[in-house]
């Protein structure tokens, strides 16, 4: 971890730079992706699969039996911690189903607004590191709850060929469609513009990783709707001297290991802090399963001494932060500072892997500093709000001269006419 103490404001945009890819290269490739499967279809994808991902299929379509097989796959206890996530996840969105009144804006005149699910959807489920089952509650329950139609998945396939039985189960859950088994720009690609087997859908969901991150940028050229550039998982922690240093390293350690292009950020008021989280990060690295990727991940990454935490917070809101957790007893009193974060953990028992699985809000989020314009996936992505109006010829008498006014003021006069047309007639019924 690169070590920084008080660092000049002008300095600030310097430090923790996340990790540069080479833009043009990812472009080229990425773009040659999409267009051979915009030709060859699924026999692109097949041959993806075997040049990637490293395995030969046949079929890239999950079948009944193969769903039926996994449930019996998955154990009691895993599908039991899976319904606790999927009742909270499930509680919080559908609190966001908020029926918008209707708004009389001039006697007579009637606005309003309805949410309509997205008909089909695509849902990406990242497999290349690890089989992120989390993430289809994450995608899956809001769709579910929204009233999507045709919920589209995709993920690579296993070295077996197969996908991991808890994917299959969490997909079955939430109400998936179809799945298939394809991954990283080749799966956006084929949701994209659809295939023999693949459906086009009309909105791409889900995090992955670089490649799927800019084939989702590039598909949207072609008419597709995306939810946000969710791509490499960060965490940036600030901390005082009443956090658990422990408890610091674990969460800094839980994005690290999600692969080598994660980013973790640590910040505090204080040195001694800074040193005891780090000593924590060396004895509990050495610990992990994947610890090599975790120790690439801490590369990339920094920690920053600051002169008090309000300069911590200025700090983290110019970097934007996936995740940031506020260490501290004092948490609250600093949420009125934070302006830019994708989802924030107060206080410290809020561990960042609460709401990774379980505790209801939802893990798909901005990175690579796109908090600053974008928020996390939530039920409102997989809706449009459909306006409707409904005119009274009373309210056509009060606000039609207005739109006489400035209809003929842009010279669209079949504008005014449609107005003058219902005025007339308004008026001529009254003599
Ligand atoms: N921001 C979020 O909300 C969020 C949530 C969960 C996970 N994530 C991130 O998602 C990412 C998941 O990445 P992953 O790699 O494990 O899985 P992935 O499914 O995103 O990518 C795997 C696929 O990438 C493709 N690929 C691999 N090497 C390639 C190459 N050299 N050229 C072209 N394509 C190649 C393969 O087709 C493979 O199937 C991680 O970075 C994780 O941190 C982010
Ligand atoms: N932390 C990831 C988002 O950056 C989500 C996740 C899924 N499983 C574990 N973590
Ligand atoms: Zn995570």
């Amino acid at each position: 971890m690169k070590t920084y103490n008080n660092p000049k404001r002008e300095e600030w945009n310097q430090l923790a730079l996340r990790p540069s890819i080479n833009q043009q290269e990812l472009d080229e490739l990425v773009s040659s992706i999409i267009k051979n499967v915009k030709l060859n279809g699924d026999q692109a994808l097949i041959d993806y699969a075997l040049q990637f991902d490293r395995v030969a299929l046949n079929e890239l379509y999950v079948s009944e039996k193969e769903i039926e097989d996994a449930k019996n796959e998955v154990s009691n206890e895993l599908k039991s911690a899976i319904q606790l996530a999927y009742a909270n996840i499930s509680t919080f969105h559908q609190s966001q189903q908020i029926d918008e009144p209707i708004i009389e804006t001039v006697k007579g005149v009637n606005c309003w607004r309805k949410p309509v699910g997205i008909e089909k959807v695509g849902l990406y489920i990242p497999g290349g590191s690890a089989p992120l089952f989390s993430t289809i509650l994450m995608l899956g329950i809001p769709a579910q709850i929204a009233g999507c139609k045709e919920l589209v998945l995709c993920t690579p396939p296993g070295k077996n060929g197969k996908i991991n039985p808890a994917i299959l189960y969490a997909a079955d859950l939430v109400g998936v469609t179809k799945i298939y088994k394809t991954g990283g720009a080749q799966a956006i690609a084929a949701m994209a513009v659809g295939t023999d087997t693949i459906p086009q859908v009309y909105k791409i969901f889900g995090p992955g990783n670089q490649y799927v991150t800019k084939a989702k940028e590039l598909v949207q050229q072609m008419g597709v709707a995306i939810d946000m550039p969710a791509g490499p998982s960060e965490v940036l922690v600030v901390a005082d001297q009443t956090c658990n240093p422990e408890f610091v390293a674990a969460d800094l350690l839980s994005q690290a290991e999600h692969g080598p292009d994660s980013q973790v950020v640590l910040l505090s008021d204080n040195e001694s802090t800074i040193k005891a989280c780090q000593l924590a990060v060396e004895r509990q690295v050495a610990l992990l399963p994947r610890k090599d990727t975790a120790l690439k991940a801490l590369t990339n990454s920094t920690a920053i001494t600051f002169q008090n935490i309000k300069e911590c917070i200025a700090f983290s809101n110019q970097y934007a932060p996936e995740h940031l957790i506020i260490a501290s007893e004092n948490a609250s009193q600093y949420v009125n500072d934070i302006t830019n974060a994708g989802s924030v953990f107060l206080g410290n028992y809020s561990c960042e892997s609460a709401g990774d699985y379980a505790s209801g809000t939802n893990h798909t989020l901005p990175t690579n500093g796109f908090a600053k314009n974008y928020s996390g996936v939530s039920l409102d992505s997989f809706v449009k709000k459909i306006t409707f109006q409904e005119l009274s010829a009373e309210g056509i008498e009060k606000i039609g001269e207005a739109i006489e006014i400035m209809a003929e003021a842009e010279g669209l006069d079949a504008h005014k006419n449609a107005v003058t047309l219902r005025l007339n007639k308004i008026r001529n019924g009254r003599n």
